[in-house]
């Protein structure tokens, strides 16, 4: 089995760390092992996700790259890392990558088609933590000064690309967009969403957040598969070297707001403000045994679309057959096989719904039986 790898992504200050932390609190005794690539930031996100004293998390699982920016680095650092991570005694159960805000995701996901990482995981899913009043303003981070001071640290950076391009390079890899600060975007968060999920691929899901606060079901297990999939994964700009483009963009930086949230590291203090994942439900469908597992899939997918449904997972009997169906969901793609003997289990489908809070169980249930 490849172990899976999640690759989080999004401009400084939108709230990937803040969103790994919740996972981490919330593991419930997965093995995860964080992989941190920050420039002009060293070590920040590193000591505060090491030593952070959450149980199971364990300082060796937290590794730093701090060589500048990863897909530069992905022979000399990155791929070793990743290899003495795989190599360990324990291999983590999920390794999760969070990619400095200038990183793009594409060369990241490439890397993992290298020969020695390529049968040994995969990218389980790239999730891009957007800043939510910033994107609903146009200003895509939330201080863009601070996003261009460390662009300018970095030598090996193209720092004429409008912000706007790199947002566009971190939407278009996305398999899951967190729009996140929605305590400070408040009622515009809805046509955002909706707005995003216009602009994204079809499957991609956007999921409103505050503090990141997102349930591990929810980013985890995806299964994605993205190293197989970059071509859809449609980069703006092709390499941070190529300084042959026209930048003709405006660069606005006027345009900067202030949200009364300056960018300090203050907040690595803060330790122990837990922000639950309320917003989110899931609960249990019994329905009947399934007569036709590919119909019953379709149907699935249908209600996944309908409801807004994140994950839905389960077992059902099929009718005539000796074998149990796993159907397993993320956003509308429905993976359904039989995994083994039914045996003494109760014939009839058990279905795990998770969604945001709010969704029409009654609706759900009807729609699946
Ligand atoms: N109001 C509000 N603040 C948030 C939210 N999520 C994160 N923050 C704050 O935003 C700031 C940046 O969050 P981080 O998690 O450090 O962001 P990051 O993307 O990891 O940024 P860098 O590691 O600096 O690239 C911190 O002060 C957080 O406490 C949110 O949902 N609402």
């Amino acid at each position: 089995m490849k172990i899976p790898a999640t690759i989080i992504t999004g401009f400084l200050g939108a709230g990937k760390t803040t969103l790994i932390r919740h996972l981490l609190q919330h593991a419930e005794g997965r093995r995860i092992a964080l992989i941190i690539n920050e420039f002009g930031d060293l070590g920040v996100d590193g000591d505060i996700l090491k030593g952070c004293g959450i149980e199971g998390c364990a300082d060796d699982d937290v590794v730093e790259l701090s060589n500048g920016c990863i897909c530069c680095t992905v022979a000399d650092d990155f791929i070793p890392t990743m290899e003495a991570l795989l190599d360990r005694e324990t291999p983590p159960d999920h390794i999760v990558i969070e990619t400095s805000g200038l990183a793009l995701p594409q060369p990241l996901v490439r890397a993992f088609n290298w020969p020695g990482l390529k049968t040994r995981v995969t990218v389980d899913g790239v999730v891009t933590v957007l800043d939510g009043p910033a994107v609903a303003a146009g200003t895509f981070a939330a201080d863009t000064a601070a996003v261009d001071a460390q662009r300018a640290a970095d030598d090996g950076l193209d720092h004429e690309t409008p912000l706007s391009e790199l947002y566009a390079d971190q939407v278009a890899c996305a398999d899951m967009i967190v729009v996140n600060k929605t305590d400070i975007l408040g009622d515009g968060t809805e046509a955002l969403v909706a707005r995003l999920k216009g602009e994204s691929r079809d499957g991609v899901q956007v999921v409103p957040a505050t503090m990141g606060a997102l349930p591990p079901e929810v980013v985890l297990g995806r299964g994605q598969g993205a190293e197989d999939d970059i071509a859809a994964r449609h980069e703006v700009h092709h390499h941070h070297h190529d300084h042959g483009h026209d930048h003709d963009h405006d660069h606005d930086h006027d345009h900067h707001h202030d949200h009364n949230h300056n960018h300090n590291h203050d907040h690595h203090h803060h330790h122990d403000h837990d922000h639950g994942h309320d917003a989110f439900e899931s609960f249990v469908v019994a329905a009947p045994e399934v007569t036709d597992p590919a119909a019953f899939a379709q149907k699935v997918s249908g209600v996944i679309r309908a409801h807004g449904i994140l994950r839905l997972k389960g077992f059902s009997s099929v009718a005539g057959k000796p074998m149990r169906l796993t159907v397993q969901a993320v956003g509308p793609r429905v993976d359904h096989y039989f995994d083994r003997p039914l045996g003494d289990d109760p014939r009839g489908a058990h279905l795990v719904v998770i969604g945001q809070a709010g969704l029409d169980r009654a609706a759900i249930e009807a729609a699946l039986s």
